[in-house]
């Protein structure tokens, strides 16, 4: 894969996607689930959150891909995300999994560890949960330990790559790591996406948005090249919003226009490399 066929399939991805509008439901936190589901609109999905086990096992089937994130787990998740999760796998449909605070509590930790079975097709998370997964799921990370904080990383997105690249390798898939850059393998192609803004660390659901987006992409494209699409359309309308911000409010509301009229070309022409 050269840089150019990957830009055309960007390119192409995102106008499929404008056009087709692909139905993504997604199972998201309380926390920042109207971030999730207006990120999505914008990048031209129709988006949907459940919470019941019937309900998500209803739009596994119905939806053209989906978003699992593990922001604030609730008592009944207990049954909802191995229902849908099974659900999706029967109805062969991809998912997106945000390993969100991956650590905190034993019902998040169990969940987790029941998705190794029945994995996602692509993972998006940061640095430090990218690393607490794939040692979670016994795989190779060269020692990294991985120090989650709450729902932020202490782990540099470089210190991931080898945890990357083994969870891409083993579920089959992509992952992507978000960070001051963006990394995103498929366990033989990893890829440097530049640009986005320290803003973004100043909002919460960046990264959840992010990985709803990616979602919506995971509709229309492989796992590599949705999670890389998500990727450079942040990259992207971060750095447009950052010159019109004057905090993080106004960026929040600059973010989701750019993210809006960012057009296919410049989406895959975002700065990003082979590495
Ligand atoms: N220092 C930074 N500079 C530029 N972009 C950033 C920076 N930190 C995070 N981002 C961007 O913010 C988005 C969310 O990433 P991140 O903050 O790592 O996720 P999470 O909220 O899950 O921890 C990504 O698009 C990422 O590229
Ligand atoms: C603050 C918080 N607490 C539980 S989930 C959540 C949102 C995390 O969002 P992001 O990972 O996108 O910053
Ligand atoms: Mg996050």
């Amino acid at each position: 894969m050269d840089c150019e066929s990957i830009q055309r399939e960007i390119a192409a991805t995102v106008r499929r996607t404008k056009e087709d509008c692909p139905f993504v439901p997604s199972i998201t936190n309380s926390v920042t689930m109207e971030l999730v589901a207006n990120a999505q609109l914008a990048a031209g999905g129709s988006a949907a959150m459940v919470y019941l086990p019937d309900e998500g096992e209803g739009v596994a089937a119905a939806g053209e891909s989906f978003y699992i994130n593990l922001g604030t787990v609730m008592p009944f998740y207990a049954e909802t995300l191995p229902r849908t999760v099974r659900a999706l796998h029967e109805h062969r449909r991809r998912w997106v999994l945000d390993p969100v605070a991956i650590g905190i509590g034993s019902l998040r930790t169990e969940l987790l560890r029941c998705f190794r079975a029945m994995p996602p097709a692509v993972v998006r998370g940061n640095a430090s949960e990218i690393i607490a997964l794939a040692n979670l799921w016994g795989l190779d990370t060269g020692a990294a330990k991985g120090g989650v904080r709450g729902v932020d990383a202490t782990d540099s997105v470089g210190a991931a790559r080898p945890a990357a690249e083994a969870l891409a390798s083993f579920i089959d898939g992509a992952v992507a790591v978000s960070g001051e850059w963006d990394l995103v393998t498929d366990g033989t192609v990893t890829v440097r996406s530049e640009g986005g803004s320290p803003l973004f660390t100043k909002i919460t659901g960046a990264g959840c948005s992010l990985g709803g987006v990616t979602a919506v992409y995971l509709a229309e494209a492989s796992p590599f090249i949705a999670a890389l699409t998500a990727v450079q359309a942040y990259n992207l309308a971060g750095t447009r919003a950052q010159r019109e911000a004057k905090g993080p409010g106004s960026f929040r509301a600059a973010f989701l226009d750019a993210l809006y009229r960012a057009k296919p070309g410049a989406i895959a022409e975002n700065p990003f490399a082979l590495i």
